[in-house]
């Protein structure tokens, strides 16, 4: 049974994960915007790759572990390609 304070333990824990995850998720960001400089210099007028997406999709799918089911995973990483893609977007409309 858990105690007051393994609850607090356990959400120290949480809370040093989720600053990882923070990190990480910036990181991610800072290169889904080189990419979109890249996209830019290249002329391309979308963020969105369709493909792209798809390809993450599965690779998540096969690598998935648990216990979040592979439908959750979607869920979760569906946000983060849908961020990454308004944010990439910003740099691929900048005016010159
Ligand atoms: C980052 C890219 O641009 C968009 C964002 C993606 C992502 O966040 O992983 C994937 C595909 C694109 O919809 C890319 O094309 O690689």
């Amino acid at each position: 049974m858990n105690t007051h304070a393994d609850i607090k333990s356990l959400r120290d824990q949480v809370d040093e994960i989720n600053f990882k995850i923070l990190e990480l998720l910036n990181r991610r960001a800072e290169i889904v915007l080189q990419i979109g400089e890249n996209k830019r210099h290249i002329g391309r007028s979308h963020a969105f790759d369709a493909k792209r997406e798809e390809e993450i999709f599965e690779y998540l799918s096969k690598n998935n572990m648990g216990p979040f089911d592979n439908k959750m995973i979607e869920n979760i990483f569906r946000q983060i390609l849908d961020e990454s893609t308004k944010l990439q977007e910003l740099i691929i409309k900048l005016e010159y």
